[in-house]
Formats: structure tokens, sequence, C-alpha cells
């Protein structure tokens, strides 16, 4: 296994694939290349009054122990009892205020984000910073322990901006967002919060937030046998998912979410698309994209969350809003080709509307708590794609299979192509 962690190696190992792919796009970046960021201004004092505000709804009032900065998004919960270092920092939280319903949080502290693995990619991050707007927990653990453990989370939220509060019944919240469905909120620091001023209430579902999260310009993850390469398309992937192929024997170059991938695809041995936060329906280029890309593109296309609704899109499918989406490490999903139930990672607020789907495609996964659709694929291609994570970070391994299973896509598609 070669490991990548210098850009002078990475050429190497480009040169490498490029013995066996002529053609391969040189890209020399060796992580994402991110928007830049309006730098948030370096608070002058530290205040640990905070009041959370449910837009139309009920205000909670409790400590801060994050930024000194008020903040607002959607409020959504996770049933998640751990992972709340990989869960912050998954870009499909970004714009979002996440409540946990496990109350103690912050226990084990949180690891260095700028560890890296044998591959190049974050060790202990699903990406380079914090995504979501704000945190809401119960009992914030003030002492905290781990080996790995750096700093406290209250801490890093307020280097990250992010605000942070804790001592307030977050089985009331839950039960407000369970019944009401996710609504826009904001977390205020200091004595004074305006529960009626609607302009203070971002909505991120109308906004394109993948373009926000999304590299900039193509870059590469080197880490297979350099044999395989595979082609990632990127609306917020999550460190772990690039991995997941990497450690499988890929080579990965990861384009931007708009990328005219149809364009170069011939060059890989497959496709995949990735998860990604807010509303699919602003990705009206990568659904033309993959368009173009599925009437000429033989080669295997796997999606997964934002991936697995853009590919639907792209088929012809619509998708709708959940009314407090599947975000925990917990979700029974039902897989109808073997019968099998497996516990799965999500993290969603939209689904594939499945009467939608078109005569080619079939429903191959289902939600046992809410029937709602959990992936689909192609009748006759190799073209799939699920609503959980099976990269699971944090989460079970349950479903770690689906990785192996699109190698092997990718490797009977590549074989095909040389002999
Ligand atoms: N994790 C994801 O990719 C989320 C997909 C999409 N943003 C949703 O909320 O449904």
């Amino acid at each position: 296994m070669f490991r990548f962690l210098k850009p002078s190696v990475l050429n190497t190992s480009l040169r490498c694939g490029q013995r066996f792919y002529s053609k391969l796009p040189p890209v020399t970046n060796s992580e994402r290349i991110l928007p830049k960021q309006t730098p948030f201004p370096t608070p002058q004092s530290t205040n640990d009054i905070a009041t959370l505000t449910i837009r139309n709804g009920p205000i909670f009032h409790g400590t801060s122990f994050g930024a000194n900065r008020n903040i607002s998004g959607e409020a959504v919960f996770t049933t998640s009892p751990v992972g709340y270092v990989e869960s912050m920092t998954d870009p499909s939280y970004k714009q979002q205020i996440l409540v946990f319903t496990q109350p103690l949080i912050g226990n084990y502290g949180v690891p260095s984000g700028s560890k890296r693995d044998e591959h190049g990619l974050l060790r202990h991050f699903e990406s380079p910073h914090i995504q979501c707007a704000g945190v809401v927990v119960n009992d914030y653990a003030t002492k905290y322990s781990h080996w790995t453990a750096v700093e406290s989370l209250g801490e890093w939220c307020a280097r990250e901006g992010v605000a942070a509060i804790s001592g307030v019944d977050t089985r009331a919240i839950v039960t407000y967002l369970r019944e009401q469905g996710s609504s826009l909120a904001k977390i205020s620091i200091g004595e004074e919060y305006d529960a009626n001023d609607d302009e203070a209430f971002a909505d991120p579902s109308a906004v394109n937030l993948v373009s926000q999260v999304s590299t900039r310009e193509p870059f590469f993850v080197g880490g297979g046998d350099g044999m395989l390469n595979v082609a990632v398309i990127d609306c917020g992937v999550k460190e772990n998912i690039l991995r997941s192929l990497v450690s499988r024997g890929a080579s990965v170059t990861v384009f931007p979410f708009d990328y005219p991938i149809q364009n170069i695809a011939s060059n890989y041995d497959g496709v995949f698309l990735t998860n990604g936060p807010g509303d699919p329906t602003h990705l009206t280029k990568t659904v033309s994209n993959l368009r173009q890309l599925m009437d000429t593109y033989n080669g295997p296309i796997m999606g997964i969350c934002m991936g697995h609704q853009v590919l639907a899109l792209a088929a012809g499918a619509k998708t709708i809003k959940l009314k407090y989406g599947n975000r925990g490490h917990n979700i029974p999903a039902f897989d109808i080709a073997s019968g099998n139930c497996h516990i799965t990672s999500q993290n969603h607020g939209y689904a594939v509307d499945i009467a939608s789907l078109p005569a080619e495609w079939k429903s191959t996964w289902v939600n046992l708590n809410d029937q709602s659709n959990e992936g689909i694929a192609h009748t006759t291609r190799p073209i799939s794609s699920v609503q959980f994570h099976p990269e699971a970070r944090g989460g079970p391994m349950d479903t770690h299979y689906l990785f192996d299973n699109y190698m092997e896509e990718a490797r009977k598609y590549q074989k095909s192509r040389t002999s």
C-alpha cells in the first residue's frame, strides 16, 4: 500500500496511474480546496447566558459553552449516543442547529483535527471544520477524558465560531421538533434576544449549501494499487467515504459538485456521488450532468444520501422533505432483495418519493421506522444508491459491504474495457 502524505509522493502516484490511464486529467491537489469563509469576530468577553428560540415556537434558556456569537439555522435532532465530533464535522449538517438526544455530551473531549491516516485523510474529523451552526445539549461535561482528546467540546466550538447551549430540556425540544417538524431556530448569547425578529432566522433550505462545502478544484487521494480509478462527485464528502474507497484499492479523484463529469468519466472505472447538505433540488447542474453521464457511461455509479437523492432526480423521480428527517446511528433499514434488516447511520431531512420512480428503476431498501425509501437501483445496469451511510462514521459497520460490491463492479467494468 502506498502512503501519499506529501505532494511530491502524490505526483509520483499520479504518474504511476497515468501509465495505465493516459487520459486522466492531471490533478495535483491532495485535499479539498474550500471556498473562503468570512472570519467571525474574536469575542471580547465570554458570556454564559444563552437562549434557544424556535421560530413560532418555544424559547429555552440555558448556559453558553461555545462561541460568544448569535447564530441561526434549522433545528434538527440526532439520536446518536456517541460520535459528536464526526457528526459536527459532517458537511451535511451545514447551517443546522444540532440537538443531541443523548443527555451527556462532551465527556470524551475533542481529538486533533490535523492528524492524518496512511492515505492522507483526516483521522478523526469528517471534514476540516465544524459544519453545524450550533449545538444544543442537556448536560455538557466540562471535565473530559480520552487518550485522543486535545481540547474540550466548548473550547473547540468557541475557536470555530459555533454557538453551544446546555442546561436545556432536550426532551421537550425533541418532542416539539417531532410533533411540529424540523424548525428554524436561533441561539442568542447574552441576556438580549428578540423572539419576533423574523429576519434573524436564516433558512438553509433556501440556498445551495453544497456550493459552500464542495471542493473548488479537483483533488486526488491515492492509496490504492493505482489500478482502479474512481471519480467522486463532491457534494460535501465525508472523509470516511474517501477512506472506504482508497482502503479497498481505489485511486480517487474528487471533483466539484457541478463538474461536467460526463466529459471525462470514460477515464474512470467508476463514478461515486457523495453526501451533502440541504435541498437536493438546488443541484440542477449536478442532476443534468448525471443525466448525460447515464446516457453515455456504462461503468458503475453509486450514490450515498445526497448522492442518492440527486441520482433519483436524474433518473426522473422526485424528492420530498420529511417532517423531521432521520438522524442517528441506530436506524433500521430493510434490504428488499435479501430480506435482511441492517442498523444504519443516517443524517437526512429529504427523501426520494418512491411513487415517482420511473419503470426501469426499483426500490431496494426501506426504512422500518417510517417506511421511507432507503435505496434505489437500475434494473439492468450497475447504478444504485442508498439513503443511509454505509461508511458509517460514526455508526455501525453493518453495510460496509456495499463498498465491496461497488469495487467489484468497478473491477468488472475495468476488465471489460481492457480485455
Ligand atoms: N447526509 C446527506 O447527504 C443529507 C442529504 C440532504 N441534505 C438531506 O438532508 O436529505
